[in-house]
Formats: structure tokens, C-alpha cells, sequence
């Protein structure tokens, strides 16, 4: 039988993806605005885009959306691919990268189960490679509780972060196990200071021939 092949919306030739994973609390969003000031990366959070999902006038996903995220659950990810896919196109029509150069999007927070990365290479873009903050529960137990203390996050709670560990561990390590496996990963220990981590990830990154810009 012949086997259905689809072409992703987005050429690996014109745009590079790095996927950004670690548990919750390990950093992304933080290191992100460094990678965006110094790489020229435009970071799109799969977080993020869901919680403005959730609250958009109109939207029929915003209650979904809210369970899911306050339980720790994956959203079902022809959403989160909908609104990440979007939001490369509208970036790339908004802003486009300077001449003969390619457009670089930091995923953050994304692929979280592995049939969300397959689908994704498969319909929007084949990833260059995954950077990956390695911090242990009590490390980011003890920010996201800091964080809950101003974020507003219904999900920085002691209930939802012990839900979010368990998807992490159950769910989404598994994506960054493959993605290991097919020598794409850039790990990183995130234990330290804000820029101490950075150090690493820069150190991790221009290893793999990512150059500031
Ligand atoms: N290296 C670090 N040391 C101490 N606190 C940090 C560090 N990196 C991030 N934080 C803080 O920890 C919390 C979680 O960081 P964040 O970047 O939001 O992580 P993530 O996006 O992975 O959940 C934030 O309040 C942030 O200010
Ligand atoms: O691809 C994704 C990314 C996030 N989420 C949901 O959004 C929540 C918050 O994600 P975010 O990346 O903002 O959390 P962080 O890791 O930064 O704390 C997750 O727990 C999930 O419920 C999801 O369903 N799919
Ligand atoms: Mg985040």
C-alpha cells in the first residue's frame, strides 16, 4: 500500500526550529528572552499562546483550554499546532528575517507527547534541533511556588504543579528520550543562576554551529 506522505507548511530551507523543552519551572521562558535578544530568534510559547487562546472573545476552545491547563493535561494538539503554525506565518509576513538569512522560531514548551512532535515535523516543519533544560522537582517546585506568588497562573499551585510534574515525566520526557536518540538534543543543566545557565546554553547552541545575530 502506498503510504501517505504530506509536505510540512514550512521548508527547513527557509526557517530553522528549535524546539525549547525542560519541565515546568526549569526556565524556558526565562532563557528565551535572552536567545531572542542575541540570536535573533522569535520565540513563540505553545503556553503562552494557549492561555491567549483561552481568554479570546469568541474562541470555543477557552474553557477546554482552561481544565486542561489547571489540571497539568495536554491540550489536544491540533490546537496548540493550529496556533503555533499561525502564529510562524504570521510572524514570517509581519517580520520577515533579513535577506538571506533564514527566519529562526524558538518552540517553548512544545512538542510535550511525542505524537504532537511527529504531527508537527510532519505538517508545519522538521525541527534543526532541541534544547533541553535538565532540573530536578525540587528545584522547580520551589520557583513555580515563587512564581505563583505574582504570576496569576492557575496552574502555579501546589495541587497542579504536582499534576504538571507527572505529565512531564509520564508524557513529555518521552519526546525528548527520541529526539535524544536521533542525536538532536542540546541538554543542559539548569540548576544554576539565570546566567550561569545562559552560559551553558550559549556554550550548547554554538556547538551546534547556532551563531548570535
Ligand atoms: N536559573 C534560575 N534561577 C532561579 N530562578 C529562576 C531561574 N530561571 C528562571 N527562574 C525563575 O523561575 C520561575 C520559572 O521560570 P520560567 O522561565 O517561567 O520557567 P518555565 O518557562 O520553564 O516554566 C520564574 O519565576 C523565573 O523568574
Ligand atoms: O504544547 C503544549 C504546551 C502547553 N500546554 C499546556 O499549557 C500548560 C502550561 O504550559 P507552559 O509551557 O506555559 O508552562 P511552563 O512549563 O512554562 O510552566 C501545560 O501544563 C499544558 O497544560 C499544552 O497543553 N500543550
Ligand atoms: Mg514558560
Amino acid at each position: 500500500m502506498a503510504s501517505s506522505s504530506s509536505t510540512p507548511r514550512f521548508s527547513a530551507n527557509d526557517v530553522t526550529v528549535i524546539f525549547f523543552l525542560g519541565g515546568p519551572g526549569s526556565g524556558k521562558g526565562t532563557q528565551s528572552a535572552n536567545l531572542v535578544r542575541d540570536y535573533g530568534f522569535v520565540h513563540l510559547s505553545a503556553g503562552d499562546l494557549l492561555r491567549a487562546e483561552q481568554v479570546r472573545e469568541g474562541s470555543q476552545y477557552g474553557d477546554m483550554i482552561k481544565t486542561y491547563i489547571r489540571e497539568g493535561k495536554i491540550v489536544p494538539m491540533e490546537v496548540t499546532v493550529a496556533l503555533l503554525s499561525n502564529a510562524m506565518a504570521d510572524s514570517l509576513a509581519t517580520n520577515p528575517p533579513p535577506a538571506g538569512t533564514k527566519a529562526r522560531f524558538l518552540i517553548d514548551g512544545f512538542p510535550r507527547k511525542l505524537d504532537q512532535a511527529v504531527f508537527f515535523e510532519e505538517t508545519v516543519c522538521v525541527s534543526e534541533l532541541v534544547l533541553f533544560l535538565d532540573c530536578p522537582e525540587d528545584v522547580m517546585e520551589s520557583r513555580l511556588l515563587k512564581r505563583g506568588e505574582t504570576s496569576g497562573r492557575d496552574d502555579d499551585n501546589a495541587e497542579s504543579i504536582r499534576k504538571r510534574f507527572r505529565t512531564f515525566v509520564e508524557t513529555s520526557m518521552p519526546v525528548v528520550d527520541d529526539f535524544q536518540k536521533k542525536g538532536k538534543v542540546v541538554a543542559v543543566k539548569a540548576t544554576g543562576s539565570v546566567d550561569e545557565v545562559y552560559g551553558l546554553v550559549k556554550a550548547g547552541i554554538e556547538q551546534r554551529g547556532v551563531h548570535p545575530r
